[in-house]
């Protein structure tokens, strides 16, 4: 093939491999088969060594990992990754609610969404192309994990608009691919991980992009923490919005009005976490106003105006094997 033929085949394969993934990975309703779009990244890749410096930096491509890096650069956090105060019971709910109306001084509603369980991470996209993303660290310096990150399918690569915004989510392992990342482990007679986030932690903190490449992990994201030139009036607005760029956000968040919907929502969750594919250890709670968060700010280490109810630990199934104990 010449020159001019791979920059055009090249051009076609990669339009078609985001709007595949896009479909597939982040609205999870594929419209090719898995083997058909294997086989166009394959091509790709192909084309891509027999001409490397027709290599974009946001090709599809980078799905399947570059080359393993020496180390990890820290990232300084412009915002604070903060950590989430946690409530055990109704009562907690409804303290959280009392001091919330009483810091805003009128009732508030709230914003409700399942609470992953795996790694928080922040993702920057300049002009709409994905630049950094970092884990959270200790809140305030995380390490830069971008060529990682470029593996998981459902981060896309340039978002529908060409905005500047960093946004924040968590990454994490679908039950199914543990299940079957342990087993092979167990196979290859090496230590399987405790749980799902622990995989999903291991798995991003690995120098070697091609091994998170294989390890199917998936993100959700969760909050708008910088955009340029506009405003969000709420954190629904905040989700609807980044869904509408291409991000992939949970379908399970719940617009609640007072408090009670909030208890109700979380009650109905609590018995439904065996039919996720995904963990989740809880619900977070948060003011929805925009306004109201910014009256209310935040303590030393947490917002003043979202909370994390915790569920108790999923009780393990004890397997023939015995090797995990409840
Ligand atoms: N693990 C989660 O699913 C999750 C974690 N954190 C947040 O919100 C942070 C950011 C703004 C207030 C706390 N939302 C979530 N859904």
């Amino acid at each position: 093939m010449n020159r001019i033929k791979a920059e055009e085949k090249l051009g076609q394969l990669r339009e078609k491999l985001e709007e595949y993934g896009y479909h597939y990975y982040v609205l999870d309703n594929p419209i090719v088969s898995d083997s058909d779009y294997d086989k166009m990244m394959q091509e790709l890749v192909r084309i891509e060594s027999e001409f490397p410096d027709l290599v974009t930096e946001d090709s599809p491509s980078v799905r399947v990992g570059g080359a393993p890096l020496p180390h990890f650069e820290k990232v300084e956090h412009e915002i604070p990754m903060l950590s989430l105060g946690n409530a055990f019971n109704e009562q907690d709910l409804r303290d959280f609610d009392r001091r919330v109306t009483e810091g805003v001084g009128e009732p508030v509603s709230y914003a409700c969404e399942l609470k992953i369980d795996g790694l928080a991470v922040s993702l920057k996209y300049e002009k709409g192309r994905f630049v950094l993303g970092a884990t959270r660290g200790d809140g305030t310096t995380g390490e830069n994990i971008t060529q990682n990150l470029k593996t998981v399918r459902s981060i896309p690569m340039r978002l529908k608009e060409e905005v500047d915004i960093e946004v924040r989510g968590e990454a994490f392992m679908p039950k199914q691919s543990f299940e079957k990342l342990n087993e092979a482990k167990r196979e290859a007679g090496e230590e399987p991980f405790a749980n799902p986030r622990n995989a999903a932690a291991g798995s991003l903190r690995q120098l070697d992009p091609k091994i998170a490449a294989k390890r199917n992990l998936d993100i959700f994201l969760y909050s708008v923490a910088q955009i340029k030139e506009k405003v969000l009036p709420s954190h629904t607005d905040a989700l609807e919005y980044m869904s509408k760029l291409g991000l992939k956000t949970n379908k399970e968040a719940k617009h609640c009005k007072n408090i009670d919907e909030v208890i109700e929502y979380v009650e109905g969750w609590l018995d439904r976490r065996p039919h996720l594919s995904y963990e989740i250890d809880g619900i977070v709670i948060k003011v929805d106003s925009l306004e109201a968060q910014k009256k209310l700010g935040f303590t030393a280490k947490s917002p003043r105006w979202a909370i994390a109810f915790k569920f108790p630990a999923e009780e393990v199934v004890t397997t023939l094997e015995g090797i995990e104990l409840s």
